[in-house]
């Protein structure tokens, strides 16, 4: 197949091409060449590939394209797992429509739902919803799905999975037959073929995956920490490395909580984003991220798909992800769209087991880095210190603070005064004690034999989740996601307790607030 890179070559209208090109993208990244052309042809795709290369505009473009303004019905539907990204997806398709004058519109848990149906009436022609809110405004009529032509699932294999199959489902079965459906994520667990079969007609595939899952921009590293040093850990290489803008992954919500809290007592501008804050404050946070008033972002896996912040440079697993695709969005938060990136992955010693899997699953060896020690960390803070310093000199503008340094230097040594102002800049750290409660260390697992990896189209014996025999190995997981709808249990292997699916709220001072899906159901 001729590999169209020329986004004019691919036969769009002139109005989506402008919008294109306004959007500042030169020429179609792989994904998008290759589906735009499966996609206007009206098949339904299944389509793979890295992270932060561009899924969003390859299913947006040829949406926008198909899409006639005069039409005043709801006609394309875009579901995904999470608030944020249902309100990051909306955004960029906002900026894909906005030559042609076809109406979007985000709806999603925990935003007033009055001014949804307001918003309504205005007669979008794309919806882009999480799947409880959708459904809400699906009985309550304020939606309806009768003229739908085209669905997308953003991270499809997320959306698919276990805690989302039923209201998938329900919404599905409202949209009319003769219609396009389209799945796109960066990781395809074989299972998706299964559920895929259900929603789509005789798909087309599109897989990006060179050998490694993961993006390739992004240097991966894990370090060998026990808990109780994993905050101190942090400290250093923050102040080692002093990134531009960090997500810090934990795994559950008081993790979450106290990380974000120790962070600000030590000094770092820094803010947490989990499913138990009310939608303003993860607007405001989200927000604050974006515009880089805070730096570092403490998330639970709320904020592990999808979601595209420029500047982010790092990216840290606090906390190992309990499931290898996770870890392949979570570490995709950097390393996007051609930009480069750091991955670091902290272990526990017990946990080196799942480490293990996580590289065998995502067929990337992830190197190990030792902890820096406290005079490495000093010495970059030092140096990232003086780097600042020689920035400002370079820019210039100090007129007003000549006159003051010429006296300051009448009385006092260079060598001194200049001493006492990288002291100052550095910034001491406030030797503030702190104490976060421990987290249990991650189970090991067993995924069946047979190589299972993320790839679709290559399927593990069995598969390693969804299958019959998955249940928890103890310990107990729920995920944390943002459609007002907490997380919900996976599980791997073991005993045939598991109780997924079943959606029993499950929350104990012990599980640090891990949630099940429906504890903070449908936020009205
Ligand atoms: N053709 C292009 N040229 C330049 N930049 C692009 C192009 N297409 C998309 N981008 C930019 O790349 C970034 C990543 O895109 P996007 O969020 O769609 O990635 P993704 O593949 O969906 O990643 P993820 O798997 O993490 O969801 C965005 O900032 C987007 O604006
Ligand atoms: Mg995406």
């Amino acid at each position: 197949m001729k590999n169209l890179k020329n986004f004019a070559e691919l036969g769009l209208e002139p109005k989506v091409l402008q919008a294109i090109t306004e959007l500042g993208f030169e020429e179609a990244t792989p994904i998008q060449a290759q589906s735009i052309p499966i996609a206007m042809s009206g098949r339904d795709m299944i389509g793979q590939a890295q992270t932060g290369t561009g899924k969003t505009a390859a299913f947006g473009i040829p949406l926008i394209n198909k899409i006639s303004k005069d039409t005043d019905k709801i006609v394309a539907l875009i579901m995904t797992p999470t608030r944020e990204l249902a309100i990051q997806v909306a955004e960029e398709i906002g900026k894909l429509t906005r030559f042609k004058g076809i109406g979007s519109l985000p709806i999603y848990g925990g935003q007033d739902i009055g001014r949804q149906i307001r918003a309504l009436k205005k007669k979008p022609q794309i919806i882009i919803g999480t799947p409880g809110r959708l459904l809400d405004h699906i009985n309550r009529k304020t939606i309806r799905l009768d003229d739908v032509e085209t669905v997308i699932l953003d991270e499809a294999d997320e959306m698919l999975d276990m805690g989302f199959m039923e209201d998938i489902q329900t919404i599905l079965k409202l949209v009319p037959e003769e219609r396009q459906t389209m799945l796109f994520s960066a990781t395809m667990p074989p299972n998706i073929q299964k559920l895929a079969q259900q929603f789509l007609k005789n798909p087309e595939h599109v897989s990006v995956i060179p050998k490694q899952v993961s993006a390739p921009l992004i240097d991966q590293a894990y370090i060998e920490v026990p808990e109780r040093q994993k905050f101190e850990a942090l400290s250093r290489l923050i102040d080692m490395e002093s990134p531009e803008l960090a997500i810090v992954f934990g795994r559950t919500k008081r993790r979450v909580d106290e990380l974000a809290e120790a962070l600000q007592k030590r000094g770092y501008s820094a803010d947490g984003l989990h499913g138990d804050l009310s939608q303003n404050q993860r607007d405001t946070v989200m927000r604050k991220f974006r515009d880089g008033s805070i730096d570092v972002l403490v998330a639970t896996d709320v904020a592990a798909r999808g979601l595209d912040v420029s500047g982010v440079t790092h990216v840290v697993n606090f906390d190992l992800p309990q499931d290898p695709e996770s870890y392949v969005h979570r570490i995709g938060r950097t390393g996007r769209a051609g930009k480069e990136g750091t991955a670091w992955t902290f272990v526990t010693p017990r946990e080196m087991d799942h480490l293990h899997l996580i590289e065998r699953v995502t067929r990337h060896r992830i190197p190990r880095k030792p902890l820096p020690t406290l005079a490495e960390a000093i010495e970059g803070k030092q140096r990232v210190t003086a780097e600042r310093l020689l920035e400002t000199v370079e820019k210039g503008e100090l007129n007003e603070y000549k006159g003051l340094a010429i006296q300051l230097l009448e009385q006092y040594d260079s060598v001194q005064l200049l001493s006492a102002a990288l002291k100052m800049l550095t910034g001491e750290k406030k030797d503030s004690d702190i104490q976060l409660t421990p987290e249990d260390p991650i189970r090991v697992k067993r995924r069946h034999s047979g190589k299972p990896d993320l790839r679709s189209g290559r399927k593990p014996s069995g598969g390693y989740r969804g299958g019959s025999s998955g249940s928890r190995s103890g310990g107990g997981y729920n995920r944390d996601r943002g459609d007002g709808r907490g997380g919900y249990s996976k599980s791997y292997s073991g005993r045939g307790d598991s109780y997924r699916g079943d959606r029993k709220p499950r929350t104990s001072s012990s599980e640090g607030r891990r949630t099940t899906k429906r504890e903070d159901s449908y936020e009205k």
